[in-house]
C-alpha cells in the first residue's frame, strides 16, 4: 500500500548542456564536405566547426592581390587551405601555387582535401617547409606574382588538446607547430632561468606580470614539479594573480593566460626569427610588380612587418605599402571571433 504522506516524486530538471547531444553531431563537423548544412549552421552561430579553419579577410586579400590566370603564387601558411583554394580559383586552371606549412599532420589532410576538390599537383605544390625558406622555392620557380602569409596558428591546431595551444582544455604543454621537431614548451621551461622567462614574457607578449609569473613558474620547477600540462600552467597563473580585486580577476587571468601561452608559442617556434628572415627574403622572391599581403595577429608581428615594408619602400624596393592596417569588417568579426585581432598589411614590389 502506498504511504499517503510520502512527498510526491519530483522530476529532476533536465540539464541542457552546451555539448552536442550526440557525438554524431561533432563527427558531422569533422566531415565538412559531406554535411554542408550542419557546417553552415555552426558557422552562422559564430563558431568554428571542429577540424576546420575559417579563412580571414578573403575578399580583401583577393581584391588586393589581383590574381590573374597564368600567374605563380606563394601561400606561406597553408593551414586548412581556405586562402589557397580561393587563390587557386582566381587562376582559373592556369598557373601554379606553391604553399608551405611546418605542420605535417594538418598539411597531409589539407593536401588530400584540396586534391579531392580538383586542386592536385598540377596546380598546387605543398612543401613541408618553414616559410623562411621562400628564397629556395622562389629560385626554383623564377619568383612569384603574388604572396600571402596568414601568420600564427589554425583553429585545428588550437582546438586539438594534444597540441597544447589552448589554456581552456587540459593537454600536454607542447605548443610546437611541428611536433616532430624541436622541443616542447614544457621542456623549454624545465631549464629556463627566472630572468630569461620574465624577459620572454615581456618581449613576446608585453606581459605586465612577467616578473611575478616567472618567479612562480621557476619556483614550482625548482621544487621538482614539472609544468608540463596546460592546466598546471593555468593554475600557476590563477594562483599568482589571486591578489587581484575580485571585479578584475577573471578577465585579467584570461588575458594573462592568452599572453603567456602566446609568449611560449613564439619562443618554441622561433616565430620572430623566422618572420624576420621571411621579410628579409620577400623582395627577392617577388617578381617586379608582384604583390604581397600579410595577416598578423598581435602587435609584435605587426610592428616587425610594418618596419620591414616601410624600410623596403624607403629603399625603393616596394613602390607602395600599407601605412595603415586594413581590418576585417565588423560583420566578419561578429561571425568569426578569431578575426577580431587581425591586421592586414600589403606592399607592391617596384617594377
Ligand atoms: C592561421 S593558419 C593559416 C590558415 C590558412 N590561411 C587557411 O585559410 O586555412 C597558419 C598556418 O601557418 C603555419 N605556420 C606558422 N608558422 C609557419 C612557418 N614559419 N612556416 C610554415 N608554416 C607556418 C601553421 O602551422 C598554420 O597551419
Amino acid at each position: 500500500m502506498e504511504n499517503e504522506n510520502q512527498t510526491p516524486h519530483k522530476r529532476r530538471v533536465h540539464y541542457k548542456g552546451k555539448y552536442p547531444k550526440k557525438f554524431e553531431e561533432k563527427y558531422k563537423e569533422l566531415q565538412p564536405e559531406k554535411y554542408k548544412d550542419t557546417i553552415a549552421h555552426v558557422i552562422q552561430k559564430g563558431n568554428t566547426p571542429a577540424g576546420m579553419h575559417i579563412s580571414i579577410m578573403v575578399k580583401e586579400i583577393l581584391d588586393f592581390l589581383q590574381i590573374k590566370p597564368g600567374q605563380t603564387g606563394f601561400d606561406a601558411t597553408l593551414g586548412y587551405g581556405g586562402h589557397t583554394k580561393a587563390m587557386l580559383e582566381q587562376l582559373q586552371g592556369q598557373g601554379h601555387i606553391h604553399a608551405t606549412d611546418v605542420d605535417p599532420a594538418e598539411s597531409a589532410k589539407t593536401k588530400k582535401r584540396l586534391a579531392d576538390q580538383g586542386f592536385g599537383e598540377d596546380m598546387l605544390t605543398i612543401h613541408l617547409q618553414n616559410f623562411c625558406t621562400i628564397d629556395e622555392i622562389a629560385k626554383e620557380v623564377g619568383g612569384f606574382d603574388f604572396i600571402l602569409a596568414d601568420l600564427g596558428v589554425s583553429s585545428m591546431q588550437i582546438d586539438n588538446p594534444e597540441r597544447g595551444f589552448s589554456f581552456k582544455v587540459d593537454g600536454p604543454l607542447d605548443l610546437r607547430l611541428n611536433q616532430e621537431a624541436g622541443i616542447s614548451a614544457a621542456e623549454r621551461l624545465d631549464t629556463i632561468s627566472r630572468d630569461e622567462l620574465a624577459g620572454m614574457l615581456y618581449e613576446n607578449s608585453d606581459e605586465p606580470y612577467c616578473e611575478e609569473l616567472a618567479k612562480a613558474i621557476t619556483d614550482e620547477i625548482r621544487k621538482g614539479h614539472r609544468v608540463d600540462t596546460t592546466t598546471k600552467l593555468r593554475r600557476i597563473i590563477e594562483d599568482t594573480l589571486d591578489f587581484l580585486p575580485e571585479k578584475d580577476k577573471k578577465e585579467t587571468i584570461k588575458k594573462t593566460c592568452q599572453r603567456t601561452f602566446q609568449a611560449l608559442r613564439i619562443d618554441v617556434n622561433r616565430e620572430f626569427e623566422v618572420l624576420y628572415e621571411f621579410m628579409e627574403k620577400l623582395p627577392g622572391a617577388l617578381k617586379p610588380g608582384g604583390r604581397v599581403a600579410i595577416l598578423t595577429f598581435h602587435s609584435g608581428e605587426d610592428k616587425l612587418v610594418k618596419r620591414a615594408l616601410k624600410e623596403g619602400c624607403r629603399a625603393g624596393i616596394y613602390s607602395e605599402y600599407a601605412k595603415d592596417v586594413v581590418r576585417p569588417s565588423a560583420q566578419e568579426c561578429a561571425q568569426n571571433g578569431r578575426a577580431r585581432s587581425t591586421k592586414m598589411r600589403w606592399a607592391v614590389r617596384s617594377q
